[in-house]
């Protein structure tokens, strides 16, 4: 097993409020990881640690062996870290393939002009809008901005896809073609991490799951050992000592 993302004593305070509280982890490469917990028990401060987009108050984040904690968001996007956020994120005005080309703009090795739309058309055929890059992003159904917000973070080639609640809000039918959308992109090596409140999801995508409550890891282990465990079942019935 190579790891790819490694954590070490991660915290962050806000004001009187340790929200991430010693936490420690890896993810291994290849591997499609779950972190769970109950509402506020720090998961997205995680996200947020790990893509830069909030500094940690003590701790270390290593990907692939180089350390980004303490770097800012845009060195860390280009180092390999892209996500996808809680609330979609989308460039409403502009097409669906500029969408995706903004996007390559950025990245470690930009692409520009035709070599740029060409990158888009073949994202947007990785998440399902083949010939769809004319339409206005602001057009799209809500999975399809999904898909597309997709399509903008594999823009950055990233060695870590972060999915924030990706498949929140989609019907039943929209789910299992997001589900597998994602088993696609780790048939192809991607290592993802991922927060989900769906448990038919996290079942079906992740082997592994980390659980939180309160900033600090309560379980960390194959998914179906630690959705029984009795301290992560307590942790989501609300229980203080879990
Ligand atoms: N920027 C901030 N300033 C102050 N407090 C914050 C900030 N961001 C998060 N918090 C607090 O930190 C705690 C953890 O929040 P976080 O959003 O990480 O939890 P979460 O597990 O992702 O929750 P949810 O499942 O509801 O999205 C909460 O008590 C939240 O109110």
């Amino acid at each position: 097993m190579t790891v790819l993302l490694q954590v070490d004593g991660l915290k962050k305070q806000f004001g009187g409020l340790m929200a991430v509280n010693d936490l420690s982890f890896t993810v291994a490469e290849g591997e499609i990881l779950a972190l769970l917990g109950p509402n506020g028990s720090g998961k997205t401060t995680v996200m947020n640690l790990i893509s830069g987009a909030l500094p940690a108050t003590a701790g270390r984040i290593q990907l692939d062996g180089v350390q980004i904690s303490g770097l800012p968001a845009h060195r860390i996007a280009r180092l390999g870290v892209a996500r996808t956020f809680q609330l979609v994120r989308i460039l409403p005005s502009l097409t669906v393939a500029e969408n995706v080309i903004a996007a390559l703009a950025f990245r470690a090795q930009p692409l520009w002009g035709d070599d740029a739309a060409r990158a888009a058309e073949a994202l947007l055929a990785e998440v399902g809008l083949a010939g769809r890059g004319g339409e206005y992003a602001a057009d799209l159904t809500y999975i399809d901005q999904k898909r597309m917000e997709l399509a903008r973070a594999l823009g950055a080639a990233p060695k870590l896809l972060l999915l924030d609640e990706w498949l929140s809000g989609l019907n039943p039918t929209e789910l299992r073609v997001g589900i597998a959308l994602i088993l696609s992109l780790k048939a192809r090596g991607m290592t993802i991490m991922l927060v989900e409140h769906i448990m038919e999801a996290v079942r079906a995508l992740c082997p592994r799951t980390v659980v939180m409550n309160a900033g600090r890891k309560i379980a960390d282990g194959p998914t179906n050992d630690v959705l029984a465990d009795p301290a992560v079942v307590a942790a989501y019935l609300g229980g203080v000592d879990a």
